[in-house]
């Protein structure tokens, strides 16, 4: 069986890093796909950990061949995934999860309408932007760009699945991860999963 798809989406900030990365301690069953970017490394991202860094040509000629699943421009920036770090994986039966912005989104979702995606809301436009000077990890002039940017993804939030307001943390890991075990619950997997059972309860005595 096919693994199942997730899409995270949010506003720079708004927590979808630390709340994905604490579904996935608990949750051994989903690969967390980790995308191509232009874009510098902070202090501490470490290449194929927390992005594959290449340049700006390397990801224009990664376009030309056609590598990637998704891609978009996101503050200034190119980010993508590539088609090797999902399609080996759910046809292996492994779930994939995808930190991307609402225009990836919205690609995938055109590729793969069963997709699961969820969008993060932060409780304030002040937390927003309290979180993105806590990580102190980026510069005024990005902050700046961040917030003004943040909106914009916002007003997509309605294009997804599920919504999660990131108020308290630890609830807000306990609905993702949530989300993620009810999605294999659908029907559609579960019979799938359980053909033989069924077979076997259903059958003439
Ligand atoms: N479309 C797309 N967006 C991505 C990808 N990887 C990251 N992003 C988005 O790029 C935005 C900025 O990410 P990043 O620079 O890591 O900053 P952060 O969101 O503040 O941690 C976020 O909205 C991410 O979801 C990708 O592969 N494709
Ligand atoms: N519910 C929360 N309450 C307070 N701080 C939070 C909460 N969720 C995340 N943070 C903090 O906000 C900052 C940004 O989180 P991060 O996961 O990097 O965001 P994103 O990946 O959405 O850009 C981090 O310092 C993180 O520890």
């Amino acid at each position: 069986m096919r693994g199942t798809l997730f899409i995270v989406a949010a506003p720079s900030g708004a927590g979808k890093s630390s709340i994905v990365n604490a579904c996935l301690e608990r949750d051994r069953n989903i690969c967390l796909s980790i995308s191509f970017t232009s874009r510098a490394p902070r202090p501490g991202e470490r290449h194929a950990e927390h992005y594959h860094f290449i340049s700006a040509d390397a990801f224009k000629a990664m376009i030309r061949a056609g590598d990637f699943f998704e891609y978009a421009e996101v503050h200034g920036d190119w980010k993508g995934t590539a088609k090797q770090s999902v399609e080996p994986q759910l046809a292996a039966g492994k779930d994939v999860l995808l930190e991307i912005d609402w225009q990836g989104a919205q690609q995938v979702k055109a590729q793969v309408p069963d997709a699961v995606s969820v969008f993060i809301l932060p409780p304030s436009r002040a937390a927003l932007e309290e979180r993105m000077r806590k990580r102190g990890q980026d510069s005024e002039e990005t902050i700046a760009r961040r917030l003004a940017n943040a909106r914009e993804e916002m007003s997509h939030h309605a294009e997804f699945d599920y919504l999660i307001v990131n108020e308290v943390f630890d609830t807000a890991v306990g609905e993702m991860c949530a989300i993620f075990a009810a999605s294999r619950l659908r029907l559609d997997r579960q019979v799938e999963r359980h053909r033989g059972l069924v077979e076997a309860l259903l059958s003439p005595e």
